[in-house]
């Protein structure tokens, strides 16, 4: 059994949990009820190119390295994290491996005026109307832990509802799949689900196989200006960032200097193709 399995089936039995007090007919009633989405696509540049929008994630501990950080007040830490310019914010909702709850999902969304992605492993259709019931705009939804028919159905419902899917790949064969399902936003997680390995060398691998005008996000093992750079150089449009924020005593001006250094390495890249 993967790590990835092992987090899944714990998801399961607290999604089945949960239904128990709130019914699918209700938690589509409250996400029918729930303030218009704002349009994550379009914050993170329309793959557009020329800029690395950031995602800073609101993350309590992980699988590979357990606690990372007490998070006292989730609310001040996304706010920090807009004034530092991050594009979209990030909240980890899975409870048992990254210490997350929808409670805090709704905490950032007051907090913040950007749209916040809900950090899940979304196995279930009812996870995505649950997300929009508390205020998210965009979901993730990983390929790795879906079959086509789901990844189709469960995109196509995120659109319906006005909302993003962040479409998670760690293989070309993933990409692909992604591509074939019509994604808008496609990430690639350098980290390997199935072991947590880091391959910072994975995202320049397969960014290329993304059609342009689709937004490719590079995610997980950023730790400095020197990584967002390489990855602006293989055509990061976004990078994903939760431990080296979270770990930093100033994540406002951590994301600024990653903002920078995107510009700045987009710029050298621009340069370097015309000359
Ligand atoms: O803390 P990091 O290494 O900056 O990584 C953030 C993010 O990429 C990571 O939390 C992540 C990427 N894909 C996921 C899927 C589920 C849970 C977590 C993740």
């Amino acid at each position: 059994m993967t790590v990835l399995d092992d987090i899944i089936g714990g998801v399961r039995e607290d999604l089945a949990e949960r239904r128990r007090h709130v019914s699918l007919e209700q938690i589509r009633q409250d996400a029918l009820a729930a303030p218009a989405p704002l349009d994550a696509f379009a914050a993170l540049g329309g793959g557009l190119g020329g800029e690395v929008a950031v995602i800073a994630e609101v993350k309590r501990s992980s699988p590979s390295k357990g606690a990372l950080a007490d998070i006292a007040d989730p609310a001040a830490l996304a706010a920090s994290y807009e004034r530092g310019g991050a594009a979209v914010i990030s909240v980890l909702t899975e409870a048992r491996r990254f210490g997350g709850s929808l409670a805090d999902l709704a905490a950032v969304r007051a907090a913040v005026g950007l749209p916040v992605l809900r950090k899940d492993f979304t196995v279930d259709e009812y996870q995505i109307w649950e997300a929009r019931a508390h205020g998210a705009d965009v979901v993730l939804l990983i390929v790795a832990a879906l079959g086509d028919d789901d990844l189709r159905s469960f995109l196509d419902l995120t659109h319906e509802l006005g909302m993003n899917a962040i479409v998670e790949t760690h293989t070309e064969g993933e990409v692909r799949r992604a591509v074939a399902a019509e994604a808008s936003i496609i990430g690639v997680n350098v980290r390997n689900l199935k072991t947590l390995e880091i391959d910072r060398r994975v995202f320049a691998g397969l960014a290329h196989l993304v059609p342009a005008g689709t937004v490719v996000i590079a995610e997980s093992g950023v730790r400095d200006v020197d990584d967002v750079a390489g990855y602006a150089a293989s055509g990061a449009n976004a990078v994903l960032v939760g431990e080296a924020l979270v770990r930093h005593a100033d994540p406002s001006a951590t994301i600024t200097e990653f903002t920078a250094a995107g510009r700045a390495a987009w710029q050298a890249a621009g340069v370097a193709a015309n000359s």
